[in-house]
């Protein structure tokens, strides 16, 4: 396995600029989503936009599968952990060599945080490239420590990317959304839906199915899903309230078509950030400090008491 023990750091390619004066904070953007979904010719697209406004971003890679990265990652979960050694060393499947992997880099957390900390003053947007085991992620443990750990330190936000083309039935929709559905309650974070791919076909359907339920029900009844049919229609009642929830925006990250609109919607989000997701991380934060004060004084005054007894003093019983 390669070195687990120190994060490597790239050089920087060219000198960060300053941040932009807008905000103070740094954003973090998780980009998530299925396998094909197009998040790394995102990221890339994004890398590129913000070099060209001379905010190059930093990007950090947790996906230790990927094969070839079109840019080059600032931290690199593969410059830490071997993923095809963590297999054999454990015996373990494709999946279970991901997951492990990334619980062995998270562990390793801290030094990140660090990094993020001092290229804070410099840089603007920080980028954290996901494996496309969606699910690896989204439920691990070390999936929720990380995004938790973002978050209680700056702005993030969470870029779940959706491949329209392959949604385009309301079948394929429909389970897509319940996918983001469960990651916006399982993230706690402000989210938005990127439908990639517009270059193939245009997002509008969508976009038009989350904004008109009857449109959405309509096109259920085209479809001719057989017994689905009204099982979709049941839950479609449910998702018409996770919808008022969202921001969606459709780009091709292939043509860069849709990035202005993109980063309006990120900066929405970071808005929302500060006004309703920051008091409700930092009240969890404080109750979390206040629970581990609570038991370091119990530990003490049992120690305390054990003391007492070992010196033959006569103790109260509890
Ligand atoms: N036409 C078109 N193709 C795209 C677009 N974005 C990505 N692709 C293509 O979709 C395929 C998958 O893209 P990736 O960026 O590797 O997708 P990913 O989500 O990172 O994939 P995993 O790493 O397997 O999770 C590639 O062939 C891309 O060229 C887009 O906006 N338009």
């Amino acid at each position: 396995m390669a070195d687990t023990t120190k994060v490597d750091e790239k050089p920087e390619q060219s000198a960060p600029s300053a941040r932009a004066a807008d905000t103070d904070e740094p954003v973090n953007i998780v980009v998530i989503g299925m396998a094909g979904s197009g998040k790394t010719t995102l990221l890339q697209r994004i890398n590129a936009y913000l070099h060209e406004r001379k905010t190059p971003p930093y990007v950090v890679n947790l996906d230790p599968a990927v094969a070839k990265l079109p840019f080059q990652a600032n931290i690199d979960i593969r410059d830490t952990v071997d993923y095809k050694q963590v297999m054999q060393e454990y015996n373990l499947g494709p999946n279970g060599g991901i997951l492990t992997s990334l619980n062995l880099f998270t562990t390793k957390l801290d030094q990140v945080l660090g990094i993020v900390e001092k290229r804070a003053a410099t840089t603007k947007y920080f980028l954290y490239d996901t494996p496309g085991q969606i699910e690896i992620f989204t439920w691990s443990a070390s999936g929720a420590i990380i995004t938790n750990a973002l978050a209680a330190t700056y702005p993030t936000v969470v870029v779940y990317v959706v491949d329209t083309p392959r949604t385009a039935s309301p079948a394929t929709f429909m389970s897509n959304m319940m996918y983001a559905c469960s990651i916006l309650y399982k993230t706690q974070l402000p989210f938005l839906v990127v439908f990639n791919k517009t270059d193939v076909v245009s997002h509008e359907f969508a976009a038009n199915w989350m904004s008109d339920f009857e449109a959405f029900q309509q096109a259920l009844m085209r479809s001719d899903e057989g017994f689905m049919t009204s099982l979709m229609s049941s839950m479609s009642l449910v998702l018409d309230e996770f919808y008022s929830h969202l921001r969606v925006v459709g780009v091709s990250a292939m043509t860069g078509q849709g990035l202005d609109e993109l980063f309006d919607r990120i900066g929405d989000a970071v808005r929302e950030y500060h006004d309703e997701f920051r008091p409700a991380i930092q009240r969890q934060v404080e109750r979390k400090r206040a629970e581990e004060l609570k038991l370091k004084e119990e530990q003490m005054r049992r120690l305390m008491r054990d003391l007492a007894v070992s010196e033959g003093k006569e103790v109260k019983p509890e």
